[in-house]
């Protein structure tokens, strides 16, 4: 039994402590400054990410001063900002190496969070404890390991229901949280548009809701204090459950604005897309695994200078750039958020606008981590995230990227299973011109040779022949701007009317 607790995380060659060099920054203070002030839109959020934990908790002392809603969204999510953890998952199918993996990307999601990791450890079970999600034993040994580590919080690999959560926090005396609260977490603190901190909060509230109960349990408990210890107290359950009623309330009309504001910026969005769609420029979207390089691969593509980092979910917002074929052709590239194994599926919701741009697209490449332990299923991973927002029969060019540091029998392994994919180093460059050369031949031609003259109050004509075809020769007469170029099929309709002699045969 004992030696089913693994710790894979305490050897000395790599002190848990080191990971917080890595840890994302998040400077609330200057993040989004129209998401308060603009619209009213979070009027009712004064931003308190600065606060530190013990101000957190007397905030909730004086929750009767402030909106409830504060109380509850805010100072409970903020609550969540992780600190020393320990890590469990249940291990009920395949291999130890699955497992190991599983809790190692775990960890680098609790690091991306900002948490330090003391301890990780998996259960080899059937299934998860309807009750504690690891059994009873365990759960006992899980509380050992949290009194020996002085950990303050335990975050479990996988979704648990708000009874297992509330149940293993009576158990082992701290906080519970599991991987879906972990992601939900790091994408609050990674959003930066107003339309991707919308998304986030609509998920985080679809998540909270339902949880509502279990999480005031456990957070009057570490209130402690006033309350006098133990379970929160008989004396305190009464308001506590009124509470729970208005505080309900205000999060489900919380939730209707929300979706208010994500529909308005979603036609604004689409009125942006069509506007690319009547161009006729090709989209091409660059999809993923989370840190799989794809912000890299758009940088070394684009020259974007799209923010890189060594972290989870770097990219939130989708980052659209316009750029060409060596051959002249026009199209635009986009930057997507990183998938994730067991993508939350309230994130896949809020996300959907976002995610479908995805599934717009013309051609999607789907960029691989070659150098991760284990690609393909990762690959999986995406291809089911594809399915669950129609982006399935989307051409997709897979570029297995990271090709400098991936084991070479790994990648001729990979090549062997796809061999149509590009590989390519983003850091490098190596690959990136036969990238390029894949993109240029998967994208549509352009297919209007055209010989116009073009009078000068069209110059709208000539900056779209510019930003749309491929220009063969450009001359200046005194009739207009004489023009030899490749052009997309409703552009050469628009122009028509100023083709030359020449060409009208
Ligand atoms: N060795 C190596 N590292 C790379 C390569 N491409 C990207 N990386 C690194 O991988 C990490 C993640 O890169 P990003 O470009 O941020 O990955 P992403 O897919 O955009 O990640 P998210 O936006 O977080 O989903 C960074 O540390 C990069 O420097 C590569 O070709 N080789
Ligand atoms: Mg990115």
């Amino acid at each position: 039994m004992t030696t089913a607790f693994n710790h894979p995380y305490t050897d000395e060659s790599a002190p848990a402590t080191a990971v917080s060099e890595d840890a994302i920054v998040v400077d609330d203070s200057g993040l989004d400054p129209d998401l308060a002030s603009q619209d009213g839109f979070g009027d009712d959020l004064p931003d308190q990410g600065d606060l530190e934990l013990a101000e957190r908790h007397a905030l909730r002392r004086v929750a009767g001063l402030s909106t409830e809603l504060d109380d509850v969204t805010e100072v409970e999510y903020r609550r969540l900002r992780l600190e020393r953890v320990v890590l469990i998952g249940v291990w009920t199918k395949g291999t130890q190496d699955d497992a190991d993996n599983s809790l190692i990307e775990l960890k680098q999601l609790a690091e991306t969070a900002g948490a330090v990791v003391l301890e990780g450890a998996t259960q080899r079970r059937s299934k998860p404890d309807p009750a504690t999600y690891v059994g009873s034993g365990k759960a006992a040994e899980l509380r050992d390991i949290v009194d020996g580590t002085g950990a303050d919080t335990v975050i479990c690999d996988g979704e648990l229901t708000p009874g297992q959560l509330r149940q293993l926090e009576d158990v082992v005396k701290v906080k519970v949280i599991d991987r879906t609260a972990l992601i939900l977490d790091i994408f609050a603190q990674h959003a930066r548009s107003r339309e991707g901190k919308a998304q986030v909060e609509l998920a985080q509230l679809t998540y909270l809701l339902p949880r509502l109960r279990g999480w005031g349990a456990s957070l009057s408990r570490q209130g402690g204090g006033a309350g006098g210890g133990g379970n929160g107290g008989v004396g305190l359950r009464g308001p506590g459950e009124t509470k729970i009623e208005t505080d309900r309330r205000r999060i489900n009309s919380r939730m209707a604005k929300l979706r208010r504001h994500l529909a308005q910026m979603e036609t604004a969005r689409d009125v942006k897309r069509d506007r690319r769609r009547t161009r006729q420029v090709p989209a091409v979207a660059i999809a993923g695994y989370t840190n799989a390089g794809k912000s890299s691969l758009l940088n070394r593509l684009t020259g974007a200078g799209v923010l890189v980092e060594n972290a989870l979910f770097a990219t939130l917002d989708p980052t659209v750039r316009h750029a060409r074929t060596p051959d002249g052709r026009s199209f635009t590239l986009s930057d997507t958020v990183g998938f994730v194994r067991h993508l939350p599926h309230q994130l896949v919701e809020a996300f959907r606008s976002t995610l479908e741009e995805v599934a717009d697209a013309d051609l999607i490449l789907h960029v691989v981590d070659g150098s991760h332990p284990d690609p393909e299923q990762q690959l999986g991973s995406v291809r089911e995230v594809f399915g669950e927002i129609d982006a399935q029969d989307v051409p997709e060019l897979l570029v297995i990227n990271k090709t400098d540091a991936a084991d070479p029998v790994r990648l001729k392994q990979l090549r062997t299973r796809y061999p149509d994919a590009v590989e390519v180093s983003a850091r490098t460059g190596e690959g990136v011109e036969r990238l390029i050369d894949a993109l240029s031949a998967a994208l549509p031609l352009l297919d209007r040779e055209m010989r116009v003259v073009v009078p000068y109050e069209r110059g709208d004509l000539v900056s779209r022949v510019y930003d749309e075809g491929r220009i063969v020769a450009e001359d200046h007469t005194e009739a207009g701007t004489v023009l030899h170029a490749w052009v997309p099929e409703l552009l050469a309709g628009q122009l028509a009317e100023f083709t030359t002699a020449a060409d009208r045969s």
